[in-house]
């Protein structure tokens, strides 16, 4: 039988594809990157996984199942290491100014994220944050198996995601939806599916946003 997490995948294929071809992933992958347009895009993301921490915990204080509790526990203070690490890291670098102003890609994708976690099903609402986890595996992955450029600046970025302890997180929240997915009625396997593609869209979004350096039109 298909797993959900198999199904979900292939789902979205399509805006898979379109996020690795995407410049600002082919840019990152070759170094190139306009810094001006990676410094936007850690000071949106500093943002978005701050939220997200919150949202994960909020997931792991409606589920019953001990271990599932301690994953999701361990991937929200992953978020702030994360964020500690790697992003304190890329602000004193390349001098980002702290803003606490979201994008309006940064706010439709936190927002999203939170409404699933206080207005949906437990099992919509894993369903639409394994993006986060899958889609920035699969890209850090496929950057480390096809850069040609050396002495990237972006590495530290690349290496976080593409790392052996990311693709841990990853595994194990894959393994949690198709627990859960096993458990539940079709119906919620539908909207686990729909929130899944949302959340990807989204993903992709962000990281159109930074290339774009969007900004409110107002
Ligand atoms: C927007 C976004 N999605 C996913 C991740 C990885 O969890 C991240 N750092 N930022
Ligand atoms: C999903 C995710 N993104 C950054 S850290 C983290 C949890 C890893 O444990």
């Amino acid at each position: 039988m298909t797993k959900w997490s198999e199904h979900a995948w292939e789902t979205i294929q399509p805006i898979y594809n379109k996020i690795v071809e995407h410049p600002f992933i082919t840019e990152l992958k070759e170094g190139t990157l306009p810094e001006e347009k990676f410094a936007y895009y850690i000071q949106q993301d500093a943002l978005y996984l701050a939220n997200f921490g919150k949202v994960l915990s909020g997931i792991a204080s409606k589920l019953s199942d001990a271990e599932h509790i301690q994953d999701f526990l361990g991937f929200s203070t992953g978020t702030i290491m994360v964020e500690k690490a790697l992003h304190k890291t890329f602000i004193q670098s390349f001098s980002v100014n702290i803003s606490t102003e979201k994008s309006p890609s940064c706010m439709l994708y936190t927002n999203y994220l939170q409404t699933q976690l206080a207005a949906h099903p437990l099992e919509v609402a894993i369903a639409a944050v394994l993006p986060c986890f899958w889609i920035y595996k699969e890209v850090g992955d496929y950057i480390l198996a096809t850069q040609t450029a050396t002495n990237n600046k972006y590495q530290t970025w690349i290496d976080t995601y593409g790392g052996e302890e990311f693709a841990n997180s990853v595994t194990k929240a894959i393994e949690i939806s198709d627990y859960i997915a096993l458990k539940t009625t079709k119906d919620i396997q539908k909207q686990m599916l729909d929130a899944f593609t949302t959340a990807s869209k989204m993903e992709w979004l962000f990281w159109d946003s930074a290339y774009q350096l969007e900004s409110w039109r107002i």
